[in-house]
């Protein structure tokens, strides 16, 4: 990554014993990457429910062959711009992991570590996985969908225990380790999904960040809004106009304290990124 600044911390020549003082050497102590510091996510390829347009959540789809073309695109777009990384988080579902396991073929590092966390999952959408967008909309109108889909802190209905998928969802043995039955959620706002997500991004990247690695996140639409109304402090109003697109990756340039100098800066061509946001969107419209 050209960006990055690179320093030495210089051993104070005025420091130290005597004979350091005397001989004035100045000892590299070792190389530290400093801010701006610069994070990249993606959200996955179009999954085959994307393609469907069927509200997903926790329902373990993977990805079209739309979204397998993405996840290279996306790899390609990464290596072009010379990106090479320490350290990858994804969460525990397919479509995120292929994602990010194409991204890294495509920069030439598959064999990079990466962490897999429930908390980087998308959003629960509790009773209304495994349903239509668009039909869900011709049923409740545009707008109730809008607030499903999109307002803050409006869950959608609860899956209950005689949902088509609550089995495959809550017997899933990939959820043995977490989250723990008071914390498996029926459904999740975004705020709900923040309030799982955030202490992951507090606890775990954000010391990495601060460590100087080079992070790639590949997760999901709203695993990753929720972060983006983090780092952009964003209004409830606002994270309302943000639909990300699918396979595109995005940047982040941060300060010192994790400020944002630059936000969502897409490796793509505007107008694509800006049609592929208006899909997004108009995916919850009655056709
Ligand atoms: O769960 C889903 O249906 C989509 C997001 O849907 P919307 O909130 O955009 O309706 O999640 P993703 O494809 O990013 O995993």
């Amino acid at each position: 990554m050209t960006s990055l600044t690179f320093g030495y911390r210089l051993k104070s020549p005025g420091s130290g014993c005597f004979i350091c003082r005397k001989i004035f050497i100045l000892i590299p102590q070792k190389i530290i990457k400093m801010a701006p510091f610069k994070i990249v996510m993606v959200r996955h390829g179009e999954s085959e429910w994307n393609e469907k347009n069927l509200f997903c959540g926790w329902y373990d789809a993977n990805l079209s062959e739309k979204g397998k073309q993405e996840a290279e695109n996306a790899g390609k777009a990464l290596k072009d711009a010379g990106y090479k990384f320490d350290i990858a988080y994804t969460s525990v579902l397919t479509r995120a992991q292929v994602t990010l396991q194409a991204i890294l073929k495509g920069i030439g590092q598959d064999d990079l570590q990466t962490i897999k966390t429930w908390r980087l999952n998308e959003r629960h959408y509790g009773g209304l996985t495994g349903l239509n967008k668009a039909e869900t909309a011709a049923k409740y109108g545009d707008e109730q969908v809008a607030i499903w889909r999109r307002s803050f802190d409006i869950p959608p209905p609860p899956m209950e225990a005689d949902h088509a998928y609550y089995d495959t969802i809550v017997k899933d043995p990939r959820y043995s380790e977490g989250p723990t039955p008071d914390q498996f959620p029926k459904f999740e706002s975004l705020k709900l999904t923040i309030e799982r997500t955030l202490p992951f991004w507090n606890e775990t990247i954000v010391p990495q960040i601060k460590a100087g690695k080079q992070i790639l996140i590949a997760a999901h639409g709203n695993s990753l809004r929720g972060i983006v109304k983090h780092l952009d402090q964003l209004t409830d109003d606002q994270i309302m106009q943000l639909n990300l697109p699918t396979g595109i990756p995005f940047v982040y340039t941060l300060d010192d304290n994790l400020k944002p100098i630059k936000s969502l800066e897409f490796l793509g061509d505007p107008e694509t990124v800006k049609k592929a946001m208006e899909a997004v969107a108009a995916q919850g419209k009655a056709k």
